[in-house]
């Protein structure tokens, strides 16, 4: 079994614990928390051993009845690897803590690719992890934007991609963020991160993106344009799509044609947290203009789409020698994830 600790049980490391409990090869030693909080509280009835950043705070966990297992320093020497998911920005500063203990790390999205040196995606890198000490999972728009772009590389070649992330304000249950009433350009300056950041892990790709936010909390929305190498075939796109085990295809019979109508789906399907793991794919949006020029409309929960890709990188840096393919359906049967 591969022993995982979840430094940061946030929006994105509560759902890798829960998505590493449920693999046949993993387990949760710890999760950690900065103080006593409804996430701490969830922590403890999960069963996942709850150690905290600031071992002085440990009286107060105690006196809100939150039992704490440790320091994060001794849940990090009860691991195999870590996975940091605190705010971006701080897990730059984690890493002399697992140097310390010659522990393996994974970083999240809102880390610099240099905090490992190494960004990974399950579709497109998994065995370049294999030996790693240490790696980053792209952000949720970098990992949707992986998925689609490698397909279409394989399919036809892309001669260059321009693509505008159409970002949600806040995640759901964050009440301090915004906008309330505004469109922000983020960033007003061209190119966003995205684009640079995918080069990260497809490094040939030509790709300018452009970026901005809106008064949403559930998924990001792409507009993605790729001019293809050979023609492009709309049949064969779609059929790559539905054949793909991470990219869903939403077909217009269904009457979706917005984030609000997945999120209605995703909850009917009964998925944990209405997570969608899954790019979404718009099926009516995918279009061929001018036989090389591919055109489409994806959707991205920014919650979700990066936790099966932790798990897939655990196991490439961790686990025994296995294909991606093979990693992949792994997490996903483990899930009872089949995209949609
Ligand atoms: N929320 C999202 O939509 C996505 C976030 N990411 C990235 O994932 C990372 C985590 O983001 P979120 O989960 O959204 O943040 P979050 O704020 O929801 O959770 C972070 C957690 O880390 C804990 N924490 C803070 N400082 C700590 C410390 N020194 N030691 C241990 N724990 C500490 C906090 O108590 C909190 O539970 C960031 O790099 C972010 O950019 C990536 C994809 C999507
Ligand atoms: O990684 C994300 O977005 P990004 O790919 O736009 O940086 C997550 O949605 C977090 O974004 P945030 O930095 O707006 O919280």
């Amino acid at each position: 079994m591969i022993k995982v600790a979840v430094n940061g049980y946030g929006t994105i490391g509560k759902r890798v614990a829960d998505a590493v409990s449920a693999q046949p090869d993993m387990e949760i030693v710890g999760v950690s928390k900065t103080r006593p909080s409804a996430e701490a509280v969830i922590a403890g009835k999960r069963g996942y051993p709850l150690y905290i950043a600031d071992i002085s705070k440990k009286a107060d966990f105690e006196s809100a009845g939150i039992a704490i297992a440790g320091s994060v320093e001794e849940m990090i020497q009860a691991a195999d690897i870590v996975v940091d998911a605190t705010p971006g920005g701080i897990g730059a500063k984690n890493r002399e803590l697992y140097e310390k203990y010659g522990k393996m790390a994974i970083w999240q999205g809102g880390e610099a690719h240099d905090v490992a040196g190494f960004s990974f995606s399950s579709s497109c890198n998994f065995d370049d992890a294999k030996g790693r000490t240490f790696a980053r999972v792209v952000s949720c728009n970098t990992t949707g934007l992986c998925r689609i772009i490698k397909l279409a590389d394989d399919a036809f070649g892309v001669e260059k991609v321009r693509a505008t992330m159409v970002r949600r304000g806040a995640d759901p249950g964050d009440s301090k963020r915004g906008p309330v009433d505004a469109i922000v350009l983020n960033p007003v300056t061209i190119p966003s991160h995205h684009g640079p950041d995918l080069q990260t892990v497809l490094p040939e790709i030509d790709i300018v993106t452009t970026a901005l936010v809106v008064p949403t909390t559930f998924m990001h929305m792409h507009i993605l344009q790729m001019d293809l190498k050979e023609t492009g075939d709309r049949d064969k796109i779609l059929e790559m799509i539905k054949n793909h085990s991470r990219i869903g295809l939403i077909k217009g019979f269904t009457g979706i044609k917005s984030t609000a109508g997945l999120k209605e789906y995703a909850s009917d399907l009964g998925r944990p947290r209405s997570d969608l793991w899954e790019s979404c794919v718009f099926e009516d949006s995918v279009s061929i203009v001018d036989d090389k020029e591919l055109y489409l409309f994806q959707a991205i929960h920014q919650e979700a789409d990066v936790v099966v890709e932790n798990v897939d990188c655990i196991r490439a840096m961790a686990g025994d020698d296995i294909t991606a393919a093979e990693s992949i359906a792994l997490t996903d049967r483990s899930l009872n994830f089949e995209a949609i």
